[in-house]
């Protein structure tokens, strides 16, 4: 399961995917009717002819980058297993059902189905809403298999094999520094997923020091993701950084912001840049668009010399084995 995309870059279907994913309370997690009068009168109104512009420069005429690309990645997966593979939205389509019908019409006796979040780290408004989703579908339609979900997977040693060989090729150019650039979220969200509430950016240094909050704290997952990559890149602390994107509304976000970042490396030497962006497998409107071009742009209109994208790892051979292993070691586990 991947984020989802708008079915066109029509304003109405821009539009209609925003208000889907905004209402969700675990992206907006205001009461109801907070978030309706926000979302139905001040954000979508605003964003969704804005957002449809952005779509449009990236759009592929097979379509939005994100479902092709993720369709594809189910193409490849699904070669090299024999296990029936399908593809589900969390916003848009396809839907939840629409994958579940799909794999009962393959294996009508099916006990058991294998959920992969597309996304290696948790946050409320990714992972766990991805897999809340697909239960309550699960459980709405009295589906008669189990089912079992593929944990983030942050560090896992295939993965950061993966993802640091997909990386190693842009960074035989010379360059001054690496970002790691991660979709933002709320400070708040970290705050409310901390299970000790007391641990998460209460504690100095608390991504460094064991706690049993790490297993649902984005801020934990995503900094160790950054220093195993670099290390298998044998990269000097010096010579890489990390960032989050992406900041949508007036809340604290986590800092620090790409968009402020990017304007202020070349006024501090940085004037070779190159960009990753780990907290997506396939990229999408937020890498190609906020990251690839517009990104680009204000790095150089600020100084910059040059500045290289690392692409998603999309359908590279080893992320393909990756999700193969992933899901392989999660048919080993008790269910939920
Ligand atoms: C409160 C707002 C948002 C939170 C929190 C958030 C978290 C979050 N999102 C992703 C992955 C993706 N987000 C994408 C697009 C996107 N994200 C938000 C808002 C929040 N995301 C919006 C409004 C949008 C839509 C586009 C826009 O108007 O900017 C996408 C790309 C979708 C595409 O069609 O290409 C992805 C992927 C993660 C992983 C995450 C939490 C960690
Ligand atoms: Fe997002
Ligand atoms: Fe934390």
């Amino acid at each position: 399961m991947n984020l989802g995309s708008p079915d066109s870059t029509e304003v109405k279907d821009v539009r209609r995917y925003l208000d889907e994913f905004l209402m969700d309370k675990r992206v907006i997690d205001k009461p109801w009717l907070l978030r309706f009068l926000l979302i139905k009168g001040i954000i979508v109104p605003f964003r969704a002819p804005k957002s449809a512009e952005a779509y449009k420069t990236i759009w592929w005429k097979e379509g939005s980058p994100l479902i092709v690309l993720s369709q594809q990645l189910q193409e490849a997966v699904q070669q090299k297993t024999e296990l029936p593979v399908e593809l589900s939205m969390r916003y848009g389509n396809p839907t939840p059902e629409a994958a579940y019908n799909a794999l009962l019409k393959r294996l009508p006796d099916v006990e058991e189905v294998i959920l992969v979040p597309l996304y290696p780290h948790y946050a409320m408004s990714s992972f766990e809403t991805a897999v809340e989703h697909m239960k309550e579908a699960h459980k709405k339609n009295n589906y008669p298999f189990q089912l079992k979900v593929v944990p983030p997977f942050y560090k896992h040693p295939s993965y950061i094999n993966a993802l640091a060989e997909s990386m190693r090729p842009y960074l035989r150019e010379d360059f001054d520094q690496l970002l790691f650039s991660y979709h933002g979220i709320p400070e708040r969200h970290v705050l409310k997923s901390d299970p000790t509430k007391k641990h998460c950016m209460q504690v100095e240094n608390c991504c460094f020091k064991s706690s049993t909050s790490h297993p649902t704290c984005y801020r934990h997952q995503v900094t160790i993701t950054s220093e195993l990559v670099a290390k298998k890149l044998g990269l000097k602390k010096e010579q890489w950084q990390q960032s989050y994107q992406s900041r949508l509304g007036r809340d604290p976000w986590l800092l620090p912001n790409t968009q402020v970042r990017l304007p202020q490396l070349p006024g501090e030497g940085v004037k070779k840049l190159v960009v990753v962006c780990p907290s997506f497998v396939s990229d999408c409107l937020e890498t190609l668009e906020e990251i690839e071009l517009r990104g680009k742009e204000t790095f150089m209109e600020y100084g910059g010399a040059t500045y290289s994208y690392i692409p998603c790892m999309n359908t590279s051979p080893l992320w393909v084995d990756t999700l193969l292993q992933l899901i392989e070691e999660t048919r080993q586990t008790a269910g939920v």
